[in-house]
């Protein structure tokens, strides 16, 4: 059987479902969302949601900690847990085939592959069936844990264990420093587990600002986690390997061997990074290779979003990124003017560790790199009595990167409580291309967080404030 859509996406997770959205909203086309585990995706049940479910209650009751006025509160973990199941719809998709349905979209369950230009073969509880696109085929097939040879044997805890956690192992090894493992090591250590770090490089979360990988280390550690820098971890074993279940311990002890020595625990948590779901989606049928994904070697009618093309895996990026492409397949297929695209629009990030770290553009480094003359401006967070209102001792760094010729924003990282509701002024202000002496004209209300603003601009050299 072959039915025909304007539109097949293959992948219905956050980024497919606004392909589809975007692809046909105002029009007369259909499109056909293909999903081969829960509609809604990773970010809706392994990821996003079940990991900020967890931490938002235990950021709450460590601020009670260090907040005169009210009584210190503990998370209570069967709680936080039902709050997590929650948050996830006790893992089932119902909603969201709802909301597909109800925006006049099509829905296939099974794993959807290429068979052939525009044909994609669809391989699923109900059996197999063919669909063709008139006009686009949009791959959203999101990411997969890269998981290192010395683990692959011991079946280590991925982030769906994690995020999906009923057990909680009393001694927990987290390997990787990036944002997985810092937030995993946030929520894993305040419902129990002592949490050893396994960190190769020399700073947590080496992608951003070298201040920020420092901060959140000696946050971690405050909250009893052992943080080992330049640890290398060389194998791995564990005698009973067991498939117990997501979010289960997986078997009796794991020893993980770094250059430093053994480390014993309950389970361990591989957090070394993700790579885009592309091994299994018929590309050879078409000629194309991953490759050619990744580089944007494309037919015309063939798209990549999301995780899977490569992009920034990041939710919201991932959604705007389908957002624009899908308005480019409407505009194709109804012979509408193509959608102006903005190139170079900023990607915003926010860790939801405690303090929190948001960031957007580029870090100094970056910038630097790619030639800027710079002005780099700091300050900390505490400084300002919106921020030391929110509780005692609060910690954290503002930085703006700013190029001194254009006076233009170029990237902006903070670190402190709830900053991530700092971040989008920054991205506002690298959008819209608002140089910093107009900036200043931007008020911030006061006693709020946001006057950190203030003190990063006064920071600037007085040239750079007044205008031109
Ligand atoms: C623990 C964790 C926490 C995260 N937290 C955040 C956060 O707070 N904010 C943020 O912005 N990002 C976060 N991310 C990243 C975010 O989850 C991803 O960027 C996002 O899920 C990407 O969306 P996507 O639609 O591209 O892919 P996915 O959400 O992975 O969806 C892809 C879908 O495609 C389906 N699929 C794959 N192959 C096929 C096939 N051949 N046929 C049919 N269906 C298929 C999959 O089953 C899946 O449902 C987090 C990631 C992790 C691991
Ligand atoms: N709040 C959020 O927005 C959020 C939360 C979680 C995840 N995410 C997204 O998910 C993506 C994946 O997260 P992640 O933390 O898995 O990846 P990551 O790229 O952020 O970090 C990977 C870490 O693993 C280390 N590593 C890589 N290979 C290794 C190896 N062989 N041995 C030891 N260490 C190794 C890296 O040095 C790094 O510290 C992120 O890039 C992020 O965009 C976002």
């Amino acid at each position: 059987m072959t039915d025909e859509y304007d539109v097949v996406v293959i992948g219905g997770g956050p980024v497919g479902e606004n392909a589809a959205q975007y692809a046909t909203e105002g029009t007369d086309l259909g499109a056909v969302l293909v999903e081969g585990e829960l509609f809604g995706g990773e970010c809706s049940y392994w990821a996003c949601m079940p990991s900020k479910a967890l931490l938002r209650p235990i950021s709450v009751a460590g601020t009670t900690h260090d907040l005169p006025g009210v009584h210190p509160t503990e998370v209570d973990r069967d709680a936080l847990l039902a709050r997590r199941d929650a948050w996830v719809s006790s893992y089932d998709d119902a909603g969201q085939v709802r909301w597909a349905h109800d925006t006049g979209i099509a829905t296939v369950r099974g794993h959807g592959r290429l068979v052939g230009d525009r044909l994609v073969e669809v391989t699923g509880p109900e059996g197999t069936r063919r669909l063709r696109s008139r006009h686009a085929v949009v791959i959203a097939t999101g990411s997969a844990p890269a998981v290192p040879a010395p683990f692959v044997d011991v079946r280590p805890w991925g982030s769906r264990d994690a995020t999906g956690v009923v057990e909680v192992p009393d001694r927990l090894v987290v390997i990787g420093g990036g944002v997985v493992a810092c937030e995993a090591a946030t929520w894993m250590s305040a419902i129990g587990s002592q949490v050893t770090m396994l960190v190769r490089g020399e700073r947590l979360l080496s992608g951003l600002e070298p201040f920020v990988g420092r901060e959140i280390a000696d946050s971690l550690r405050a909250k009893g986690v052992d943080v080992r820098l330049s640890t290398s971890s060389t194998g791995c074993t564990r005698p009973d390997p067991q498939d117990t279940g997501v979010g289960r311990v997986h078997g009796g002890p794991v020893t993980v061997e770094t250059d430093d020595g053994a480390v014993e625990a309950d389970e361990v948590l591989v957090a070394t990074g993700r790579r885009p779901r592309l091994d299994d989606v018929g590309l050879e049928t078409v000629d194309l290779t991953a490759d050619d994904v990744l580089e944007g070697r494309l037919p015309g009618w063939l798209h990549a979003v999301g995780d899977a093309s490569g992009d920034a895996p990041l939710t919201h990026w991932g959604k705007y990124r389908a957002r624009v492409v899908g308005a480019q397949i409407a505009a194709s297929a109804t012979g509408a003017p193509a959608p102006a695209v903005v190139e170079d629009a900023p990607v915003p990030q926010v860790v939801f560790t405690d303090p929190q770290v948001a960031s957007v553009g580029m870090t100094e480094e970056e910038a630097r790199d790619a030639g800027h003359d710079l002005v780099v401006s700091s300050a900390p967070v505490s400084g300002v009595a919106g921020a030391a209102l929110l509780r005692d001792h609060v910690s954290g760094t503002a930085q703006i990167v700013v190029d001194r010729r254009t006076r233009l924003l170029l990237g902006a990282t903070f670190v402190g409580p709830d900053v991530g509701e700092l971040v989008h002024a920054a991205t506002v202000a690298i959008t819209g291309r608002v140089p910093v002496h107009v900036l200043r004209h931007a008020v911030p209300s006061y006693p709020t967080s946001a006057e950190v603003w203030l003190r990063l601009l006064e920071e600037l050299p007085v040239e750079l404030r007044r205008p031109a």
